[in-house]
């Protein structure tokens, strides 16, 4: 049997329903295209308050949710005037630091109409490397959870240069969500999931709706970014799917962009399913490496 399965007809629907409502805990990493907008930078606060709506409806179900956000250099960028360029290291540095603030604060203006607060955490690749740091972060966020505050992650952006940084918030949502043994990642970004080629190129590429085993045949159909501020592309979410899976947690990739993007998904809208080995309910031969 194929190691996954490609969306065969024109219907913008998942066959299976996904069940979010399984796991304790979620990690959901939205991409800055979601958060800023793509022309003007600003952030796209009306859709943020839908997805803050979701977020609590999880909680209030009694689910954790982290979110992990990207979108500070976007944000940034329009404030130093260089939106239309390639940002140098240090001018994206300044970018960071100066749309993290913007992002946070638009976080928790949505959570604190629905009577949340919000939690910022910075993560650098040593906090993740590090097993005292990590315990460290693990702590902090269960304490943020019992006093109500939802945490919002992003790279310590300010201080990452090449060889000392995770890089992509993808790969960072991963190992956040292995750190915390997440049941579920949700990726969240401006196409609906995983294509046999990128859409963008081509738009005869079609949608893989699940996938058990990311091998090279999987790898090969994704590209980097075209995007001015997405870093990484769909090869850096192969590598956080590759991470997720690992740690037994099931990864999703879906298109963010409209109102209630975890409705969407829970509706049954298009995505790319990757299901790790202990959530798969059929069989897998270790011998062949092939699941029936
Ligand atoms: N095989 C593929 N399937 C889907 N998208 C792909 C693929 N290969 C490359 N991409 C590109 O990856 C982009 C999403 O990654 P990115 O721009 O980094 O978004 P985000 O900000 O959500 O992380 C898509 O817009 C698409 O152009
Ligand atoms: N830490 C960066 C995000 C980098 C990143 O991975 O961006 P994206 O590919 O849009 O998720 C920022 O906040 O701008």
């Amino acid at each position: 049997m194929n190691s996954f399965l490609v969306q065969q007809d024109s219907a913008p629907t998942n066959p299976t329903i996904v069940q979010l409502s399984s796991a304790t805990r979620l990690v959901v990493k939205v991409g800055s295209a979601l958060i800023a907008d793509t022309e003007t930078g600003e952030i796209r606060a009306a859709w943020l308050d839908t997805l803050i709506e979701d977020v609590i409806r999880f909680i209030a179900r009694g689910q954790q949710v982290i979110i992990v956000s990207s979108g500070a250099v976007a944000v940034g960028s329009r404030h130093i005037g260089e939106l239309d360029k390639r940002l140098r290291t240090g001018m994206k540095h300044a970018a960071a630091a100066i749309g993290q603030v913007q992002i946070m604060r638009a976080y928790e203006q949505s959570l604190k109409r629905r009577g949340f607060g919000v939690g910022e955490v910075l993560l650098s690749s040593e906090d993740l490397d590090d097993q005292q740091r990590r315990l460290n972060n693990r702590g902090t966020l269960q304490q943020l959870f019992q006093v109500g505050a939802v945490p919002v992650i992003n790279e310590n952006d300010t201080t990452a240069t090449t060889g000392i940084c995770v890089g992509d918030n993808d790969r960072l949502a991963a190992r956040v969500a292995q750190m915390v043994d997440a049941g579920f990642l949700i990726v969240l970004s401006d196409v609906d999931g995983l294509f046999t080629e990128d859409p963008h190129g081509n738009p005869l590429a079609r949608l893989v709706t699940e996938v058990r085993c990311i091998t090279p045949e999987i790898e090969a159909m994704a590209a980097s970014s075209p995007a001015r501020y997405g870093v990484g592309g769909m090869v850096t979410k192969l590598i956080a799917a590759k991470i997720a899976m690992d740690a037994g947690c099931a990864m999703i990739i879906a298109k963010g962009s409209k109102s209630y993007p975890l409705t969407a998904i829970e509706r049954g809208g298009p995505s790319t399913r990757f299901i790790p080995l202990n959530q798969y309910r059929g069989t897998y031969d270790v011998g062949t490496s092939q699941f029936a």
